[in-house]
């Protein structure tokens, strides 16, 4: 593991504009990118708190259209963990986390519900859209994409062997139906998905976003997953960022307690993204403007990479 100082930030409000020629160049130097991931899927999983802050979110939107414009195949899943724990305190419902995931009782899982697949899900559409982009915005619930079990088991942290849990409507994936997905993003539309399940027998489940955006990366064979938050990346016990991890070293950094949290599921997800032959998950940093295109279409890494492709030196990629 090689941390890395100096992680790419946002940049200055009084930074000048590059002049026309640099301006070009930077198109041109972007070409072979382009010709990488033409046609390639790319999930995005958009983090609660990274859409935070509105210039932040229309850089994001911003990004995706330009994706979707270049011939890339972006699928955006989204969170809103802040926002539902908004709302739950304004409703004076109290929340708890095990294992990084929300123990949700039956009036929570209607709060989550409102507040992923109304209020979020119709906002990061409507961004999309004011760029330029034709945004359509479902759930796991549509044409049955994510059906789900209720989760009865996790690890307990003193063993880290399974113990079996109550934590109520929370959900993990256990088939994956994309059709609905390939629909919309065959035309000139972008799906916008929101993290709510449905199971064999019909109950809402709540399920974490960035476990959601990893099963459907892993079942669509995704060129790459990209999950978008509000770190620099994974960081290790002295708050280094770590630029790449094998399965290995994240599955320690769990048992050693240095990833915590969150963090949990991410790592959890891109373990099983990279096992099922997705090529790279990066976790990055949305508070990064325009991150995305940053991780994409220039050789600059923002954050932490975990899979088969390698970087060739301090913050690059292949
Ligand atoms: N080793 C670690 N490196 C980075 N972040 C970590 C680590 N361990 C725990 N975290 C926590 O995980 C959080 C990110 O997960 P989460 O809050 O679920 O974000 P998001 O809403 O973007 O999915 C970070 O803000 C940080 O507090
Ligand atoms: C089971 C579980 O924890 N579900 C999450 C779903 C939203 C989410 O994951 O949002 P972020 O990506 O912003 O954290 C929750 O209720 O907060």
């Amino acid at each position: 593991m090689k941390p890395i100082t100096t992680p790419l930030s946002a940049p200055a409000a009084n930074e000048p504009e590059p002049s026309p020629h640099v301006q070009a160049r930077i198109l041109a130097e972007a070409l072979p990118h382009l010709i990488r991931y033409d046609e390639q899927t790319v999930v995005i999983k958009f983090g609660g708190n990274a859409m935070g802050d509105a210039a932040l979110a229309d850089a994001f939107a911003q990004d995706v259209v330009y994706l979707k414009q270049s011939g890339v195949n972006p699928i955006v899943v989204h969170g809103g963990g802040p926002q539902i724990a908004s709302m739950l305190k304004k409703l004076d419902i109290s929340s708890d986390f095990v294992h990084g995931l929300r123990v949700t009782d039956k009036p929570t899982v209607e709060v989550v519900e409102m507040v992923l697949s109304g209020l979020i899900n119709k906002d990061i559409v409507s961004a999309i859209n004011r760029q330029g982009g034709k945004a359509v915005g479902i759930s796991g619930k549509d044409a049955n994409l994510m059906i789900a079990k209720k989760i009865t088991e996790l690890p307990d942290p003193e063993s880290n062997l399974m113990k079996a849990v109550d934590i109520g409507f929370v959900g993990d994936p256990v088939e994956v139906n994309p059709h609905i997905v390939d629909v919309i993003s065959k035309s000139d539309l972008i799906p916008v998905i929101a993290p709510v399940g449905i199971s064999r027998d019909g109950e809402t489940l709540n399920i974490n976003a960035d476990t959601f955006a990893s099963a459907l990366a892993a079942r669509m064979k995704a060129k790459r997953l990209l999950l978008l938050t509000d770190v620099a990346g994974v960081l290790d016990r002295d708050k280094n960022l770590v630029t790449q991890l094998t399965i290995e070293e994240a599955r320690q950094l769990i048992k050693d307690g240095v990833i915590s949290g969150g963090m949990i599921p991410k790592i959890e997800g891109c373990i099983e993204v990279v096992e099922a032959g997705v090529e790279a998950v990066v976790i990055i940093d949305g508070r990064v403007p325009h991150c995305v295109l940053l991780e994409l279409f220039t050789a600059h890494g923002v954050g932490t990479l975990l899979g088969r492709a390698r970087r060739k030196a301090k913050g690059l990629r292949e």
